[in-house]
């Protein structure tokens, strides 16, 4: 089967692969812009930024560093256990550096409020986040989000890094997975 006939399990398509390319661009610009004289640092929250990391780092034009943290609050369901652990740690000293985190989505927000604070813990000089997706009506704390990408709806999605039970991350758009796949 072509990877990309798994659309059949999507209700609806979010953000088409041309949409993610633009908005991803005109994010790299603003980032470009931002650290024009500074040296940045990207973390890519693994498994699900890898999308992300990958073209919004080619669309920068400065040079930066990456480096990669795994952590997880997902396991294999729909709904955040709350409990985030780090599977693997940075190799990055991030004393005096600035960092931006990377990632595919905000939802509960309970992922990146823990980690964020845990980087800012490592004397950082700053410490930014860029997303892709945020679902603004399932954010449960309060977190400040320098760069979002776009705004989605209280729908689990997949697509574009994004998983259920590690599949469909290689769709090149995002969507509404359709209930009947996980209920
Ligand atoms: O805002 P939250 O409710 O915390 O959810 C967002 C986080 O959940 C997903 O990761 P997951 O833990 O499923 O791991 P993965 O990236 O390997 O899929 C996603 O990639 C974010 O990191
Ligand atoms: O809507 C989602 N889809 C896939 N993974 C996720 N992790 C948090 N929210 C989501
Ligand atoms: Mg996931």
């Amino acid at each position: 089967m072509d990877a990309q006939d798994v659309t059949a399990d999507l209700t609806e398509v979010l953000c088409t692969k041309e949409e993610i390319d633009a908005r991803i661009k005109e994010l790299a610009a603003e980032i470009d812009r931002d650290y024009a004289d500074k040296d940045v640092l990207l973390v890519g929250v693994l498994k699900g930024a890898v999308m992300v990391m990958a073209d919004l780092s080619r669309a920068l034009s400065s040079h930066v560093t990456m480096d990669w943290m795994a952590v997880s609050s997902y396991g294999s369901g729909t709904k955040s256990s709350g409990v985030v652990r780090i599977l693997k740690d940075l190799d990055a000293d991030l004393m005096n550096r600035h960092v931006l985190i990377v990632e595919d989505i905000i939802d509960s927000g309970l992922t990146l409020s823990w980690l964020k604070s845990n980087l800012e813990s490592r004397g950082p000089a700053s410490v930014e986040i860029c997303t892709l997706l945020r679902k603004p009506d399932a954010v449960k704390v309060d977190i400040d989000v320098k760069y979002v990408g776009m705004d989605i709806p209280n729908k689990f999605v997949v697509g574009y890094g994004l998983d259920f039970a590690e599949k469909y991350r290689n769709l090149d758009c995002v969507g509404i997975l359709a209930p009947h796949v996980y209920e």
